[in-house]
C-alpha cells in the first residue's frame, strides 16, 4: 500500500503546491466548472459539498455526484462531504477516496438546512465529536482528510479550534474568515487576521477564503496571512480566469463552458443555467427579455442560442455607464448595501464595505430585510409568506435522514425516502402523490379482466391467435 503523505508534503507532492483553487460549490463546482476554471489557472478544486449518509447508501447518488465524473484533467480534486456521524462519515470516505486526493469536511455551512441537518458550522461546537471524525477517518482511509471552517468571533478560539482540528489529523485547513453569523445582509468582509493566526498557529498548511475578487487580492492575502493558497467561489463563479489576472468578455468563458459541458458526462441543466446568470448577471440587467428566455429554455440548445444572442447584443452595444467595466467583461459582483445598516457578529456595523450578495449558497438563507430574488419572487406571490428564521415552522424530521419529513407522510418520511420504501412495499403515499399499490392493483385486475375474457373465448371455441367468427 502506498505510503499517505501528510501535511506540506501532500500539498507539494499530492496537491503539486496549488495555491489557487476552486471552492467546494453546492450546484456549482461540476465537473464542467472545475474543467473551465482549471483551463484559466485554477491548480486545485474540490466537489460541491455530497451528504455522507446519503452518499452511502445510495449508488446512483455515488455515481450522479462522484464516480460519472472521473476524468483524469480534474485532478488534483479533492470531494467534500457533510456529516454528524463518524462512522457514517467512514463509510462515504472509503467509497469516495478511489476517485480523489483527499476527502474535505465541511464545517462552514451556515444555512438553515444544515441547522436542521445538525452539520456544517452548526458542528463548530462540537469539539469531542469532530475530534473522533477526523480521527478515525484519518485512521481508516488511504488518502489525507482535510476540513473546511468558519472563524468564531474570538481570535484564540479560533486558533485553538484549529489546532484541535489538526491534533485530530486534518492534514490541510481552509480557513473562512467568516463568522457563522456572517451571512445574507450580515455577510461583511472576511477577518484576514484570524486566518493569519490560524496559520502562524499549525503546521499544515492553510488556505484562506474570503474577500476574493481579483488576482490582486489573491497576492495580497498570501502576503498579509502567509497562506500556501487561496479559495475563492464567488469570484470565480462571475469570472472563471480570475486566477489568470484577466477580464475576459463573457461570452469567451460562457461559450467555452458551453462547449465543455457538451464534451463531458452530461450536466444537469439547472447547474448550466445557474452558470450562465452568474457569468451573464450584468448583460441580464439591460437586456431583460433574453434574463426571460433564459429562465425559460429547457435544454443546452436553447441555453446556448440565448447566450449567443446575448453575445451578438453586446458587440453591437456602446459602454453602460455605472460599472467599472462594460458589462460584458467578467468582473465581480458588488452587492448592493442594505438600506438599514446591520450588524455583524463581531459587533461591527456592516455598511459600505462591498456585500457578497445573497444569491451565495452559504449566505441565502439569513436574509430578512434584503431578501435574495428567489424571496422577494415567492413573496409576490404570497404576500403574507414570513422569511424571519425564529417565526417559520418547526419541522419535523424523516426518521431516516433528517431532511425535513413530508407533512401527511404515511411513513413520517421525507419524499426521497418515502419513495423508496413505498417503492420496495408497493404502498401508497398521498401526501407525496405516489400510487404503487394502486398501480400494482390496477395492472393485477387488468391482467385478471384479460385471463378471463381469454379464458371465455377460449371456453367459446377459439384457439388463440385466431380472431372469433364473427369478426372475420
Ligand atoms: C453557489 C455556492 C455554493 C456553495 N457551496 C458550498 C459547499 O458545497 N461547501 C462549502 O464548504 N462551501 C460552499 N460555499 C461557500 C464557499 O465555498 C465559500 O466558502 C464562500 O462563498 C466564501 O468564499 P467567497 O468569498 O470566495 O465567495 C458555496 C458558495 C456558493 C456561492
Amino acid at each position: 500500500m502506498a505510503v499517505k503523505l501528510q501535511g506540506f508534503e501532500f500539498w507539494k507532492t499530492t496537491l503539486r503546491g496549488a495555491r489557487y483553487v476552486v471552492a467546494p460549490m453546492v450546484d456549482q463546482s461540476e465537473l464542467a466548472w472545475r474543467l473551465l476554471s482549471r483551463r484559466h489557472g485554477a491548480e486545485l478544486c474540490y466537489t460541491p459539498m455530497l451528504h455522507a449518509q446519503v452518499f452511502v447508501r445510495d449508488a446512483n447518488y455515488r455515481k450522479d455526484n462522484l464516480y460519472g465524473e472521473v476524468c483524469p484533467e480534474d485532478r488534483p480534486l479533492i470531494t467534500q462531504f457533510c456529516a454528524n456521524d463518524p462512522e457514517v462519515f467512514v463509510q462515504a470516505c472509503l467509497l469516495a477516496q478511489d476517485y480523489c486526493d483527499a476527502i474535505d469536511l465541511n464545517l462552514g455551512c451556515p444555512q438553515m438546512i444544515a441547522k436542521r441537518g445538525h452539520y456544517g458550522v452548526f458542528l463548530q461546537d462540537e469539539w469531542e465529536l469532530l475530534e473522533k471524525m477526523v480521527k478515525l477517518a484519518n485512521e481508516k482511509i488511504s488518502v489525507p482528510i482535510t476540513c473546511k471552517i468558519r472563524v468564531f468571533n474570538k481570535m484564540e478560539e479560533t486558533v485553538q479550534y484549529a489546532q484541535m482540528l489538526e491534533k485530530a489529523g486534518c492534514q490541510l485547513l481552509t480557513v473562512h474568515g467568516r463568522t457563522k453569523d456572517q451571512k445574507g445582509p450580515a455577510t461583511g468582509i472576511a477577518s484576514w487576521g484570524h486566518i493569519t493566526a490560524v496559520r502562524n498557529a499549525v503546521n499544515i498548511p492553510v488556505f484562506a477564503n474570503g474577500n476574493i475578487q481579483h488576482l490582486s487580492d489573491v497576492e495580497q492575502c498570501m502576503e498579509e496571512t502567509g497562506v500556501q493558497g487561496v479559495m475563492s467561489a464567488e469570484g470565480n463563479l462571475h469570472n472563471p480566469a480570475l486566477f489568470e489576472g484577466l477580464s475576459p468578455p463573457v461570452w469567451e468563458m460562457a461559450e467555452e463552458y458551453l462547449e465543455v459541458v457538451s464534451q463531458y458526462p452530461p450536466c444537469t441543466l439547472s447547474y448550466v443555467r445557474a452558470h450562465l446568470f452568474k457569468l451573464w448577471h450584468h448583460t441580464l440587467q439591460i437586456h431583460k427579455d433574453l434574463r426571460e428566455e433564459l429562465a425559460k429554455v429547457k435544454n443546452l440548445q436553447g441555453l446556448t442560442e440565448v447566450s449567443r444572442q446575448l453575445r451578438l447584443r453586446c458587440q453591437e452595444a456602446g459602454q453602460v455607464v455605472g460599472l467599472p467595466f462594460p458589462h460584458w467583461i467578467c468582473q465581480p459582483y458588488v452587492r448592493p448595501v442594505p438600506k438599514d445598516p446591520v450588524a455583524n457578529s463581531n459587533g461591527t456595523e456592516v455598511k459600505a464595505v462591498r456585500h457578497k450578495r445573497a444569491l451565495s449558497l452559504e449566505d441565502s438563507d439569513g436574509a430578512s430585510d434584503a431578501l435574495s430574488k428567489n424571496k422577494q419572487k415567492k413573496k409576490a406571490r404570497n404576500p403574507h409568506k414570513n422569511f424571519c428564521p425564529e417565526q417559520k415552522p418547526k419541522y419535523i424530521k424523516c426518521e431516516q435522514c433528517g431532511n425535513p419529513k413530508g407533512n401527511q407522510c404515511v411513513f413520517n418520511l421525507c419524499r426521497g425516502c418515502c419513495k423508496k420504501k413505498a417503492y420496495k412495499e408497493v404502498a401508497d403515499c398521498p401526501s407525496h402523490g405516489l400510487k404503487f399499490k394502486t398501480k400494482a392493483e390496477k395492472q393485477k385486475s387488468e391482467r385478471e379482466e384479460e385471463g378471463k375474457s381469454r379464458g371465455l373465448q377460449e371456453e367459446g371455441g377459439f384457439l388463440p391467435g385466431l380472431a372469433p367468427l364473427g369478426l372475420m
